[in-house]
């Protein structure tokens, strides 16, 4: 925010020193064995300050880090002014700053706590108002389609974070859902993706929501159509869309263009980013699958850590810790990756979500003044539900070369508590080990004692786990709609807190523009070999291998 690249502050200096001679000594075994009290130091238990059943701890022991290192590190978060960047944004000043625009997702969740002056944020209630009055009707079954019969299907057509926030919440709170209400997601432009939906509905009896910030982007608008032609040859009369036909959207004109009437356009605001939007009238869909008062805890959940990340002083600030301990591995140990490993299959698709949030707004190489930055920035964000990743990709997290700061994600009871809960005990069991596994891991003499002296070197050296390898551990009593929604908030004020840091805008998405660019120019030249111009030999010879194999 000063103007100055991360790299110039005297704390990233001093932390770059640190990390040049200290390195070796940060060895978790030794830091651990010195001090009893490193579990109770570096771990937090946030609740809620407006709700104590909202409540999760953080444990953040198993980083390479000493206290005086974490103190350098959130000295950064001084320097780097994240404080002032952090008011800036609940005051709804115009930190987007390429596109002129406000950062206002807390606004959609604010429950007049904090006071915003900015255009749209006195007509957030309103919205909600729609929401609940619709949703209510469709899941009471008062609202129903052009033959009489109610809703049991409903389509949410959109892409990124108009697909992606619905898809992660209705999955991750499905024991909240109306279960006789099937909800599907549709993103991709590949026909596949509609057509084998539409498969699965009857069109007397599907909600289309056609969820899009712009109403322009190609995939949804295309997916829209096609939804919209399938319903007609049912329904056979235009008037019977505004039934079976909703829009979410900012943009009023293409909207009702499109042929869905204003009032049944639910409507939201420039200032809220696309990731960042499954708290507007984007988390329709959620709403209508788990009722209304589910949505409200999760914006409720959501507004608590608000408040905790505006609040709390930097030690004890969750949001800020986790973005520092990031940032110690992205920029100083040289971290590729951050894996999102949460313990609880309902959350499959949390690392998904988080992919768009995490790597379209902190996925940049200059800072706002447009400065190349001369350090690493967003880190590649992934990861899985357990245990299905242990059997799959974390051999390389335990033995790799990489190094792979993780979050392990659980809760503490179960929503399915089957066989006397013998299986969440089983999945909490892998939970506590792999963290503990990556840490410490097993030394050559451990390995020794247990395969025996005639083992070879090459297997006693195959066996060992270096460990040293960071994770941080959340757990909390059961996901429920209020924690969940705390949960996402920590994290996008994670993501935030990192992009001042690094001096960026994480609230543009410039880098997505030139690809669709180019296959706007390309869709106009796939028909005949003739009409392909204007590209490299590559790109040539594969439109052109196409073309060979092209059918209407
Ligand atoms: O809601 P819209 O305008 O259709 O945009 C969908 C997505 O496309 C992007 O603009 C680019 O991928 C995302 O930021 C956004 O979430």
């Amino acid at each position: 925010m000063s103007g100055k690249l991360a790299s110039e502050y005297a704390s990233w200096k001093k932390l770059q020193g640190i990390y040049d001679t200290e390195r070796s000594k940060l060895v978790l075994k030794d830091l651990f064995a010195q001090d009893p009290e490193r579990f109770s130091k570096f771990s937090k238990e946030y609740t809620s300050p407006d709700d104590p059943s909202v409540t999760f701890l953080l444990d953040y022991s198993k980083n390479l880090i000493t206290e005086p290192i974490l103190k350098d590190l959130l000295n950064l978060v001084r320097e780097a002014e994240v404080e002032t960047v952090r008011d800036k944004m609940f005051a709804g000043e115009h930190i987007n700053t390429s596109e002129d625009r406000a950062v206002l997702h807390v606004a959609l969740r604010n429950f007049d706590d904090f006071k915003i002056q900015e255009a749209g944020v006195s007509e957030v209630d309103g919205v909600l108002a729609h929401i609940k009055e619709f949703s209510d009707a469709v899941r009471s079954g008062a609202h129903k389609g052009y033959t009489g019969k109610t809703i049991n299907t409903i389509v949410n057509i959109g892409i990124g974070g108009s697909d992606l926030g619905p898809v992660m919440v209705t999955e991750a709170l499905k024991p909240y859902s109306k279960r006789d209400l099937t909800a599907h997601f549709v993103s991709n432009i590949d026909g596949t993706h509609i057509a084998e939906t539409l498969r699965l509905c009857d069109p007397e009896r599907t909600l289309f929501i056609i969820a899009s910030k712009t109403f322009t982007t190609q995939e949804t608008i295309t997916n829209a159509e096609s939804a919209r032609s399938w319903f007609l040859a049912a329904a056979k009369d235009k008037a019977h869309v505004a039934k079976h036909f909703v829009a979410l959207s900012t943009n009023t004109k293409s909207v009702t263009a499109f042929g869905i009437a204003e009032a049944n356009m639910f409507q939201f605001w420039d200032w809220v980013g696309g990731r960042y939007s499954l708290w507007s009238a984007i988390g329709l869909s959620i709403a209508l699958t788990i009722g209304y008062e589910n949505f409200e805890a999760l914006l409720k959940g959501a507004h608590g850590m608000d408040k905790h990340f505006k609040t709390a002083p930097l030690e004890e600030n969750l949001p800020v810790l986790l973005a520092v301990l990031g940032i110690w591995y992205n920029d100083f140990y040289g971290a590729q990756t951050h894996a999102l490993l949460p313990y609880d299959q309902y959350l499959h698709k949390f690392a998904d979500y988080f992919q768009q949030g995490d790597m379209e707004s902190n996925g940049k190489s200059v800072t706002k003044d447009g400065s190349r930055v001369n350090y690493q920035t967003g880190p590649i964000l992934w990861g899985a539900a357990g245990t299905n990743g242990q059997h799959s990709f974390y051999q390389l997290v335990h033995q790799g070369t990489k190094i792979i700061p993780a979050d392990f994600i659980a809760p503490a009871t179960t929503h399915n508590p089957i066989e006397n809960s013998k299986h969440h005990r089983i999945l909490l069991s892998n939970y506590f080990a792999q963290p503990e596994a990556l840490a410490f891991g097993k030394t050559e003499e451990e390995v020794r004692k247990e395969v025996g002296s005639g083992a070879s070197e090459a297997l006693v050296k195959s066996k060992v786990f270096e460990g040293n390898r960071p994770s941080n551990s959340i757990i909390f009593p059961l996901l429920t709609p209020s924690t969940l929604g705390a949960l996402i908030a920590l994290y996008e004020h994670k993501i935030f807190v990192q992009g001042v840091v690094w001096g960026i805008n994480s609230f543009d998405q410039m880098g997505v523009e030139l690809g669709k660019v180019l296959a706007k120019a390309i869709l106009a030249q796939l028909e005949k070999p003739d009409d392909v111009k204007g590209h490299d030999s590559s790109t040539t010879g594969l439109i052109h291998y196409y073309q060979k194999y092209r059918k209407e």
